[in-house]
Parts: structure tokens; C-alpha cells; sequence
């Protein structure tokens, strides 16, 4: 079967400045991925590219079997759940209409467009699933960060794309957002048994236990990828983040600590 995403040495170049260096990954159905890396170190960027929002300078990327450069990169963004934590409709739409803007892929509720009833009772069934059944009538602008990052989850799900992107979704979220966060995307990825997606973050803490698999980035280099267990030790995280870290898994989740300096 076709990978969701297929990357093969890619650089990406800006204003003179090498960002991503040689960087391959795949991502099949059903994977669920975390780019992890220090600020700066490109995963915005790749995410960027995974995303056909940008070309790589060299390399191939391959979105759901389309090669960037060879297609249209707005249709192919339309089949990609893109969640940009930036979203802010203009007017105050509710909850429910937001969900349902993912289908138009705008910002606003677009005039005349109108939704079938298959399309509400989705939408309906998305803002369920993330746990937001009792604030579907509630304005945009009311609702807390926590409730918004879902919304907008399940915003990016209402056209069912088979791939899902993530960029540090739960930022800014206090313990209890985190953790209702994190409670959904765990639901998400059994509901969805196909969906693959990418997340971004520097915090470990903030890996969904469904994590399949980790691609590290240092230096806009990727230093491993591969399953989430076999790439998380502590001496390859110390490495990526240039700091002794002391790293444990307990029932699924991640922690960190600093640990003892290697060799000492
Ligand atoms: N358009 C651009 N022109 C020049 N440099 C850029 C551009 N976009 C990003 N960069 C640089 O590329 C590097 C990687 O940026 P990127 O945002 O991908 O990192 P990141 O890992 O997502 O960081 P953070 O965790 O801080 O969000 C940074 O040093 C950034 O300053």
C-alpha cells in the first residue's frame, strides 16, 4: 500500500541557511508519529512540507501519493487535517460551525454554502468523539484554549483525511486540558484505526501514548527515526536536546528529568 508520506533526502534551504539536512521518513496508515526536537531544530519546517505548504530545496516528499512539485498543492493541503492552534474565525461562529468550516477549508462560514445533513450529523458525531457534546452551541471566542484544540481536531477530521497534523497542540494547556487532550487523541486513534499523523512537540511529557513512532530532529538533521521505543532512550534524547535527560515510561506516557552528565 501507498505510505501517507513518503520523504527521501530532503534539504530545505532558506535565505542561505541550510534548515532540514538529509532527511527521509515514511509514515504508513495507522502510524502515529512525534517529530521531537529542540526549538529550532526544523520541525516546524518539515511539518510544513508534510503538509504541502511548502517545496523541499532538494529531495522528494510524496503526500499521500502525490509527489510536491507535480501537483496542486492547495487541492492536495484539502485532503491533509491540517490543525494550526492560530485558527481564529473573525465572526463568532459556533463551535459546531467551526467544525463543520473544515470542509470549505476557511477560516469563515462560506456565504450560500450550505452543509448536508450527512455532513451535520458528522460534524455532531466528530464533536462527540472529542469529548466537546455539551459546548456544541458555544461560541467560538467562549471557549477555553483546551476546548478550542479539540474543536479543532475534530474541524480537521470533517472531510476524514487519512492523514492527521499536529503542531505542538497542546501548548499553553493547563494539567487538566493536557491530559482531556490527550484522553482524545487516544480515543481518535482507536475510533480511526487507519488515520496517520504527525505531531510536533519538545515536550515529551506531551506524547499521546498511541505513539507509534519518533523521528528526532537536531540541527535540522534527523538523528533517528523509527519506533517510538527503540528511539527514546535516554542517551539519544540527551543527545537530541544537547542536555543530560533522564527519560522513563510509565503506563504509556513519557517523563523527563535532568539526568547524570555521560560518563559522569
Ligand atoms: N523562512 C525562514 N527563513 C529563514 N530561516 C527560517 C525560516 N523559517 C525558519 N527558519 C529557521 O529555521 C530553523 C528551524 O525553524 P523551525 O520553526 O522549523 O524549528 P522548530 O523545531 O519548529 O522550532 P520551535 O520548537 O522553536 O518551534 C530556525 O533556526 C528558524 O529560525
Amino acid at each position: 500500500m501507498t505510505p501517507v508520506l513518503r520523504v527521501e533526502g530532503v534539504d530545505f534551504v532558506r535565505e542561505g541557511n541550510p534548515i532540514l539536512r538529509g532527511v527521509s521518513l515514511t509514515v504508513r496508515a495507522g502510524e502515529h508519529w512525534a517529530l521531537l526536537g529542540a526549538n529550532g531544530a526544523g520541525k516546524s519546517t518539515l511539518l510544513s512540507l508534510l503538509g504541502a505548504f511548502a517545496h523541499p530545496t532538494r529531495g522528494v516528499v510524496e503526500v499521500l501519493g502525490h509527489r510536491l512539485g507535480r501537483v496542486d498543492m492547495r487541492e492536495l493541503r484539502s485532503y491533509v487535517g491540517h490543525v494550526d492552534p492560530r485558527h481564529a474565525p473573525r465572526s463568532p461562529l459556533a463551535l459546531w460551525e467551526v467544525v463543520l468550516t473544515g470542509l470549505t477549508n476557511t477560516a469563515e462560514w462560506v456565504p450560500r454554502w450550505g452543509p448536508t445533513a450527512e455532513q451535520v450529523a458528522l460534524a455532531h458525531r466528530l464533536i462527540d468523539l472529542l469529548g466537546l457534546g455539551e459546548r456544541r452551541q458555544a461560541q467560538w471566542p467562549t471557549l477555553s484554549q483546551g476546548e478550542r484544540g479539540r474543536a479543532l481536531i475534530a474541524r480537521a477530521l470533517m472531510p476524514s483525511p487519512r492523514l492527521l497534523l499536529l503542531d505542538e497542540p497542546a501548548t499553553g494547556l493547563d494539567v487538566a486540558g493536557r491530559e482531556q487532550f490527550l484522553e482524545r487523541v487516544d480515543l481518535l486513534q482507536t475510533t480511526l484505526p487507519d488515520l496517520a499523523s504527525v505531531l510536533v512537540t519538545h515536550h515529551l511529557e506531551e506524547l499521546p501514548p498511541g505513539t507509534t513512532h519518533v523521528l528526532l530532529l537536531r540541527g535540522g538533521r534527523c538523528l533517528a527515526a523509527g519506533p517510538a521505543d527503540e528511539v527514546l532512550t535516554s542517551d539519544r534524547v540527551s543527545t537530541c536536546f544537547d542536555h543530560p535527560i533522564r527519560l522513563t515510561r510509565t503506563g504509556g506516557r513519557w517523563s523527563v528529568r535532568a539526568g547524570e552528565p555521560r560518563g559522569g
